[in-house]
């Protein structure tokens, strides 16, 4: 038997889905958390019955869906026919709720109402009659905590009970003209008039004016427009602070200890075996995955910090103080929150673009998403930051900030180049209630993104460090390379790509080898850093400044890494296309292979150029002469500077002439 979840944004859909099926899927204080539908068994014990399955589904408003997740929703319960929905509403928010609750009570498929969040109500002392209300309704109405795992027993029961039953609906229609704005419009203010009556018959509410204000008090703060901002800089350099400087470099010294010590009796057990296997084995595999885990307490702090934000629905403020900003590039602040959860992963970032109604905003997000520093390009910020910044943490905020302000200008050259005259979009959001983060749901959260790193490690980065080891052991012709491995097909493959890289101050072929293998997945920069240098531990001593400015191992006879080239190859690598996965999502998202290519050309460009300007003014300004290979690196830039003028000229033109036509038609 199948159930569906059904019901308003952020009504707690997700948080009972996980409670009845024991999953762990995403749940956040904001609306448009879940973009697509998930299915589960439900747990035995709610329920004597066997085979009763779960659907979550992403959160709407009414049957008649805005945006693409909205759509699954009203497309999924009209077509698939499940068997009993239970309809999630949020009980702080009755009168809004039941517009819906009405419209899926005209399906005719069985309903039961989980009257959730009960335990604000409680606090609020707003009483609702259950019975007054599943009378008017006409369909069982429980009284449901999700996150308390309270009354979903009763929930299930009432789910077998009405599967099978017919329920009369307690408003009906009626025949309408769909095609005039008019009659719809009419029919729903019947519709809420509807409700109205219901919410007043059955809600007594004790009004707490003091709460409110309260609230609203922190928002004229955390929301104001240019405080706003100023906090928002100084909450994520603590999240880095913490993270990358003080507690997570504490957990990861102790981490990497431990794991050296299995990487050495690994060693021990190997002793007989022949050089080779022993290097691939112990170096390559078992090096190279020690150096990208020895990451995780950082990643980990950085995600744990980040689900307490946003539970506590300051996420939501930002997304308010950032629209007037976004705007003006013509994005709204809806591109927010892929930001947000592109700091765990682009990958479900770009995904959340689906609650994007306009297209070109929504393409332009999720071309724009994979900006932000995911958790995958974490442990690359904390090497260099690490390595060659003594103060770790403004790197990492740094890193944040020009993300956002890359996501900004590419939106900007991408409204010039579609030549689209901007409709300011109008950015509704409700803002969810601050409430104090839940310290469990936080950890939860953190442990199921932490599994996911660390299957990752012991997979592709595994794969990639052996696949590694192997080229750089060995030449073309299958003999030994020699001890620096420059004659290695490693190499021999990188070379080309580094001579691309010498005017942004890194060309060398262990550096170059490295960002290729991160567009696999980026992780893969730290891991082949540590095979081809033979480094396993990057977070203790190994990499303490040397006197002078750059690391120990940066630093060797064939090649010196300044800070300012270090800072340049970060970037190359953060703001390059992401991995392959982020790739993908990006197609299925966009459905458009032009718009595609163009967004992995633009993030191509923008990597080149930032690394480019990097280096280059940044050697001018430390050694007051340019770098190498500026006069070949300032012709690729201009290449492509003069291309993207070009388009934006192209579409200016484009523009001009429908206004002329519009004026000639006039
Ligand atoms: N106090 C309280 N909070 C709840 C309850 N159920 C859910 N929440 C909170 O409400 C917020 C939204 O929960 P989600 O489960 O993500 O809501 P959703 O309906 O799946 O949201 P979308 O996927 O965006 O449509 C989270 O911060 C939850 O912790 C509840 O019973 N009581
Ligand atoms: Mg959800």
């Amino acid at each position: 038997m199948r159930i569906a979840l059904a019901g308003n944004p952020n009504s707690g859909k997700t948080t009972l889905y996980n409670a009845i099926t024991g999953k762990n899927e995403k749940a956040g204080n904001w609306a448009g958390v879940t973009v697509d539908k998930k299915e589960a068994p439900i747990k035995k014990i709610l329920a004597t019955n066997a085979d009763l399955l779960a659907v979550d589904l992403p959160g709407a408003y009414s049957m008649s869906p805005f945006t693409s997740e909205e759509s699954i929703t009203s497309t999924y319960v009209k077509n698939e026919k499940p068997d009993v929905i239970i309809n999630i509403v949020d009980a702080t928010n009755l009168s809004r709720s039941l517009f819906f609750t009405t419209q899926l009570l005209e399906l005719g498929i069985p309903v039961v109402v989980a009257l959730n969040k009960s335990d604000i109500n409680s606090k609020k002392e707003t009483v609702i009659d259950i019975a007054k209300l599943s009378e008017t309704l006409g369909c069982p109405v429980v009284n449901t905590t999700a996150t308390a795992s309270k009354g979903m027993e009763d929930l299930c029961a009432k789910c077998i009970e009405v599967a099978g039953k017919t329920q009369a609906a307690p408003y009906v229609q009626g025949n309408i003209d769909l095609h005039s704005k008019k009659a719809v419009e009419d029919a729903d203010k019947k519709r809420f008039d509807f409700v109205n009556t219901v919410v007043t018959k059955v809600e007594t509410r004790k009004v707490k004016t003091a709460d409110t204000n309260k609230q609203d008090k922190i928002d004229a703060i955390l929301a104001h427009k240019v405080l706003g901002i100023v906090i928002f800089a100084f909450v994520m350099f603590w999240v880095f602070n913490l993270s990358q400087a003080t507690i997570g470099p504490m957990i990861a010294d102790a981490l990497v200890g431990w794991l050296e010590g299995i990487q050495e009796s690994i060693g021990g057990m190997v002793e007989d075996a022949s050089p080779f296997m022993q290097a691939l084995l112990v170096d390559g595999i078992v090096g190279g995955v020690i150096a990208v885990l020895g990451f995780l307490p950082l990643v980990m702090v950085m995600y744990f910090l980040i689900a307490l934000l946003e539970d506590c629905g300051y996420m939501a403020r930002v997304a308010v103080v950032m629209d007037p900003i976004f705007k003006k590039v013509g994005l709204s602040g809806k591109s927010i929150i892929p930001m947000v959860i592109g700091t765990g992963c682009s990958i479900p970032a770009v995904m959340a673009c689906r609650t994007i109604r306009n297209e070109r905003e929504r393409r332009t997000t999720a071309m724009l998403a994979p900006f932000m520093p995911c958790g995958a390009k974490l442990p690359v910020i904390a090497l260099f930051a690490g390595a060659f910044f003594a103060d770790a943490t403004w790197v990492g905020t740094l890193m944040y900030f020009c993300g956002i302000l890359f996501i900004l200008l590419g939106a900007l050259l991408t409204l010039k180049i579609t030549g689209t005259r901007v409709k300011p979009s109008f950015f509704i959001m409700e803002l969810p209630e601050y409430k104090i983060p839940s310290l469990w749901r936080a950890f939860i959260s953190m442990m199921e993104r932490a599994k996911s790193f660390i299957i990752k490690a012991g997979t592709i980065i595994l794969v990639c460090n052996a696949a590694v080891q192997i080229m750089q052991t060995f030449t073309i012709t299958l003999v030994e390379a020699n001890e620096t491995g420059s004659d290695s097909i490693l190499a021999l493959i990188a070379n080309p790509f580094a001579i691309l890289f010498i005017p942004l101050g890194f060309g060398i072929w262990q550096l170059a080898a490295a960002a290729v293998t991160g567009f696999i997945a980026k992780e893969n920069v730290v891991g082949t850093l540590a095979v081809c240098f033979a480094v396993t531990n990057f977070i203790n001593e190994d990499l303490e400044l040397l006197e002078g400015a750059t690391s120990s191992i940066f630093n060797t006879e064939t090649f010196v890494l300044t800070q300012v080239a270090a800072l340049a190859y970060l970037m190359f690598n953060l703001f390059t296309p992401p991995c392959f996965a982020a790739i993908g999502a990006m197609n299925s998202e966009m459905k458009s292979a032009k718009w595609l290519w163009a967004g992995i050309g633009l993030q191509f460009g923008t990597g080149y150029v930032i690394a480019f300007l990097v280096y280059q003014i940044g050697t001018l300004i430390v050694d007051h002469t340019v770098g190498a290979g500026f006069i070949p690196g300032l012709i690729a830039v201009a290449l492509m500077v003069g291309y993207v003028l070009y388009l934006i000229k192209k579409a200016d033109a484009k523009v001009n002439d429908y206004a002329l036509n519009g004026k000639v038609a006039a």
